[in-house]
């Protein structure tokens, strides 16, 4: 999940004075931020330091990651006009993540690398808002109003996704993760019709990959069936919708990750394992549990309640 290392001192003292996407171009620096999680926290796999808006920047789209905000477009794409400013990518586009993940695979060793991207719904939201949005009003206006545009838009989207999806492979990632983090803004009816065709077009392009595909979104309740067939072998679920619950959505050909609520990592030990716990409980009854964070880490969280529950999920887990 996103801020892995947010939490973390050495993250923020390595990331001191270097913008956000600065550093996601510097492969050294990429493998030793992607590397503190793993060596505080003991977890199971490793998160490839980046971002979802990363593969557009190298697209051509001039853009920032302002701190305590999120990424910011500077002019925002409305018209057929603007969308001839996103390109279309190759992989040398992308050189620096190939380099890296080629890095942090030899230091990993048998630990796996997840690597992803943003889902061409998610994307385009930042494109077409020119930021962080509560109520997705240009987003959705383009949606419903100019689908032609829309289409081309998340066409274009899912190409430049595919193609960094696919140089992460390549590179050896051993899993994707696709984030699709506001989808949940969408009917399940407007889901199906506007965006899984373009978020299946890059789930199914990584078919003969050889590596799990994970897919997230946030307050998605009603859109995990669907996330699913659009192609996931894992569908990640936030804390809203209880594990067992989202089995029975998905079915029994998928396996979960998630949910624990990031908030919850505020409320004492106790509370912590007692909710660990409950994850786990309910997790059991899918084909596949992946243990995780229902959204990415506060920044504000104790890094020492982080390790004593991957300790604790470890623990639970071998018995
Ligand atoms: C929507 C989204 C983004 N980025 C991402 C998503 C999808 C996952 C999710 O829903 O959280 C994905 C992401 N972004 C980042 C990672 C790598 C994992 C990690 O090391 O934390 C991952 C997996 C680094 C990051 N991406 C960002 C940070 C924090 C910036 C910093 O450290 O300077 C990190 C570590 C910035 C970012 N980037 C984005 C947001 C909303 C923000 C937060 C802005 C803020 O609150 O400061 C866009």
């Amino acid at each position: 999940m996103r801020q892995a290392g947010r939490s973390l001192p050495e993250y923020r003292k390595i990331r001191a004075g270097v913008g956000m996407l600065e550093s996601c171009r510097r492969p050294e620096l990429v493998t030793e931020i992607t590397l503190q999680p793993v060596r505080r926290h003991d977890v199971d796999a490793a998160i490839l330091f980046s971002d979802i808006v990363v593969p557009v920047a190298a697209a051509g789209i001039d853009l920032d990651i302002v701190a305590g905000t999120g990424p910011v477009v500077a002019e925002p794409i409305r018209t057929a006009g603007d969308l001839e400013r996103l390109r279309p990518i190759t992989p040398e586009d992308v050189g620096f993540v190939a380099e890296s993940v080629r890095l942090l695979v030899a230091e990993l060793g048998a630990t796996p690398l997840i690597g992803f991207a943003g889902a061409p719904f998610t994307l385009a939201s930042y494109l077409i808002e020119g930021g962080p949005s509560r109520t997705y009003l240009k987003t959705k206006a383009m949606m419903y109003g100019q689908p032609e545009l829309w289409n081309a838009l998340l066409t274009r989207l899912s190409e430049i996704t595919l193609t960094f999806l696919r140089t992460q492979v390549d590179a050896g990632v051993s899993a994707v993760q696709l984030f699709d983090s506001w989808a949940g803004a969408l009917s399940e009816a407007d889901y199906r019709q506007y965006v899984m065709p373009h978020s299946a077009a890059v789930l199914r392009g990584l078919l003969g990959a050889g590596v799990p595909r994970i897919h997230f979104g946030v307050g998605t309740a009603v859109l995990l069936e669907a996330m699913g067939e659009a192609g996931a072998d894992v569908v990640g679920v936030d804390w809203r919708t209880p594990l067992d619950v989202a089995t029975k959505r998905i079915g029994p050909d998928r396996s979960v990750q998630g949910n624990l609520d990031p908030a919850i990592l505020f409320a004492g030990w106790e509370t912590v394992e007692r909710e660990a716990r409950r994850v786990l409980a309910q997790g059991a009854s899918a084909p596949g549990h992946i243990f995780n964070l229902g959204h990415g880490v506060m920044p504000e969280t104790d890094p020492e309640i982080l390790t004593r529950l991957v300790a604790l999920v470890h623990d639970v887990s071998s018995r």
